[in-house]
């Protein structure tokens, strides 16, 4: 299968310090790979290298074969390595539709034909991106008056209008309830799958991890600790060491197994 990522040997120190060492993967069409580890192991740094907001001191980033280490990150987006940030990022002012229109007037590079007749370009285009994350009937609601599972989704759309090969996702589910985060994971795993795209992202809750992610990378200060599927890093001694410090590992374990019996459904 093709990688639509691949990075080989990235390399970040910050002062003395080693941010990231030697850290080499690649990414699968139609598949979602995680970056996790604890606090400060490296996973923004690895992150931002591949985004463009840092440029690498050592090593390289493909983009579907085509090498974008070091690029600015404007540049990479036009290459298609679209990014949804933490904290959910739509403006609050304008309608769910109007979000999504903008993303799709910016990736065409007709922003300066803008309002009022922009607020009709691309409106089927948009509302087509809007039903794929359960949106449309909340097409002309302002943002400002949606709930926060609401405007991730609108995130995902807008993410989505560019077209990305790639989707660089920080911790796509963070300050959202364990509900919720099941259902934008399922959502985002089903529009990754069927359409081809790839999906980077980092998260805490390694239930979403464990769920959702076809291989995972496990840094600890800067270091590659493990890759593989999640059955392979949930059996690395060294991971279930790092992560779950030793005692208590088994049952901890056992618990995300149980777990995974019910993928994709809602949880209390
Ligand atoms: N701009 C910077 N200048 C100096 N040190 C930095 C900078 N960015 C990150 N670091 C350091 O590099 C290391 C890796 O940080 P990074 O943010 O990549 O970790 P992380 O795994 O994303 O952590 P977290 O889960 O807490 O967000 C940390 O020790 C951090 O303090």
């Amino acid at each position: 299968m093709t990688a639509v990522l691949e990075v080989e040997g990235l390399h970040k120190t910050f002062g003395g310090l080693v941010a990231v060492e030697a850290a080499s993967f690649s990414v699968e069409a139609g598949r979602l790979f995680a970056i996790i580890g604890p606090n400060g192991a490296g996973k923004s740094t690895c992150f931002n290298m591949v985004g463009g907001q840092l440029r690498p001191d050592r090593g390289a980033v493909r983009l579907a074969g085509r090498d974008i280490t070091g690029e600015p990150p404007r540049r990479i987006w036009r290459l298609g390595v679209g990014r949804t940030f933490q904290v959910a990022a739509a403006f609050g002012s304008m309608t769910v539709a109007e979000n999504v229109q903008m993303a799709f007037l910016s990736h065409r590079r007709r922003i300066r034909a803008l309002l009022p007749p922009a607020r009709r370009l691309y409106r089927e285009e948009a509302l087509a991106v809007l039903d794929r994350v359960g949106m449309a009937g909340q097409a002309d609601r302002q943002c400002g008056q949606l709930a926060y599972g609401d405007i991730k989704r609108v995130e995902l759309a807008v993410a989505l209008a560019h077209r990305p090969k790639l989707l660089l996702m920080d911790e796509p589910t963070a300050g959202m309830a364990p509900r919720e985060r099941v259902e934008l994971m399922a959502l985002t795993a089903g529009i990754v799958r069927e359409s081809g795209i790839s999906v980077l992202f980092t998260e805490h809750d390694m239930d979403v991890v464990f769920a959702h992610a076809d291989r995972l990378l496990v840094l600890d200060r800067g270091r590659m600790v493990a890759e593989g599927t999640p059955a392979e890093v949930r059996d690395n001694p060294e991971v279930q060491r790092i992560y779950l410090g030793g005692a208590g590992a088994e049952a901890a374990l056992r618990q995300i197994e149980a777990r995974q019996g019910t993928r994709g459904e809602a949880r209390p």
